[in-house]
């Protein structure tokens, strides 16, 4: 695992005080900084009760106890194997899994569980590490490469109970989206959430919209923690073990002039077990212009709602904010638009 991470991230020089991570680069700032914050893991460690003020959630933004979860089987399964052979009506199904729900969960994807738990031992590894040790990965301030949080962005935000490990890895050179994307970018997300004593006060991570293409979510086979806003509703994705959870980034959104949605979603702290996600980001490449396609602009859908913008910018500046649902899209829309 550790040769892993130093492949991807550079080590930085790294000066801490008590739990707290910083971190100096010499490269010029490429993205909006992001203040450091406590390791919510040390902060369990020290004491597995206490839930200090910064994580406490207005009573609005609490998970409530409403359960949805009789929503959550609705909540499409596509079976990769039968797309892959042409079959219609899966097609369909990912047709409208797309525009309504904006998530599914793919089973048959050919990915061996092996793998897929080859990827889950080493993040484990990784979290189990002494902190000095995951520290000499630190996310720099002005990067999202790294260990820690990214989009914190004032002293008073409210923080999410979870840390994180942020890989941006492999730029592939594949034919079928590379027109789209000239090189397609690659992050990779572990997000570790402790147990929390006060599950009901704290969110694992807040409510957002993903700023990728599309985004690949392995999650724990059994401790549910995702959920996705749905009408309104905040709507558990069930674990299906090995399946992995699939969602339409805000790339696939403007792109598809808002036919497939960029779904709201975040994630749930659990009282007892400490619970972990893994998940790949697809992006294009900074340089890539992003505006809706001629022919996703068309009788059924005529108002262009999202202007050209440059991919890298577009994400910058969605850095620059705290992840609040969708406010970063903004930057996007056409003015009219609300
Ligand atoms: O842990 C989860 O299930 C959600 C994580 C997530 O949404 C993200 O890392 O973007
Ligand atoms: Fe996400």
């Amino acid at each position: 695992m550790s040769d892993m991470v130093s492949k991807t991230v550079s080590r930085q020089s790294t000066n801490m005080s008590s739990n707290e991570t910083f971190a100096e680069t010499e490269e010029a700032p490429t993205y909006a900084p992001s203040i450091p914050v406590p390791n919510v893991q040390e902060l369990v460690r020290e004491d597995p009760l206490q839930v200090p003020q910064r994580y406490v959630r207005d009573q609005e933004d609490r998970p409530k106890d409403t359960d949805m979860s009789h929503l959550s089987s609705l909540i499409p399964v596509i079976d990769l194997s039968l797309l892959l052979m042409g079959n219609e009506d899966e097609l369909n199904k990912l047709d409208l899994a797309c525009q309504e729900w904006g998530f599914f969960q793919v089973v048959n994807h050919g990915v061996t569980n092996e793998l897929l738990q080859k990827m889950k031992d080493s993040a484990a590894e990784f979290f189990d590490l002494p902190l000095e040790e995951k520290n000499k990965y630190a996310m720099p301030s002005n990067d999202i490469h790294g260990y820690g949080h990214a989009y914190v962005v004032s002293e008073d935000q409210i923080l999410d109970w979870s840390d994180a490990l942020i890989l941006l890895i492999m730029g592939m050179e594949k034919e079928a989206l590379l027109k789209l994307h000239k090189q397609l970018v690659h992050g990779y997300r572990m997000n570790y959430y402790p147990p929390c004593s006060k599950p009901d006060q704290v969110l694992g991570v807040s409510p957002h919209s993903d700023t990728s293409t599309i985004t690949i979510l392995m999650q724990d086979d059994y401790i549910c923690g995702l959920q996705i806003q749905h009408k309104e509703e905040w709507v558990p994705v069930n674990p299906i073990p090995n399946a992995l959870v699939v969602n339409v980034g805000d790339v696939i959104e403007i792109l598809s002039n808002g036919k497939y949605k960029s779904i709201n979603h975040r994630a749930v702290a659990n009282p007892e077990k400490a619970r972990m996600s893994y998940v790949s980001f697809l992006v294009p490449h900074d340089e890539v212009e992003i505006e809706p396609l001629d022919h996703m602009v068309n009788p059924q859908n005529p108002q262009k709602i999202y202007n050209k913008v440059k991919y890298g910018e577009y994400l910058r500046n969605s850095m620059k904010m705290k992840m609040e649902g969708k406010a970063h899209t903004k930057m996007a829309k056409i003015d009219t638009i609300a």
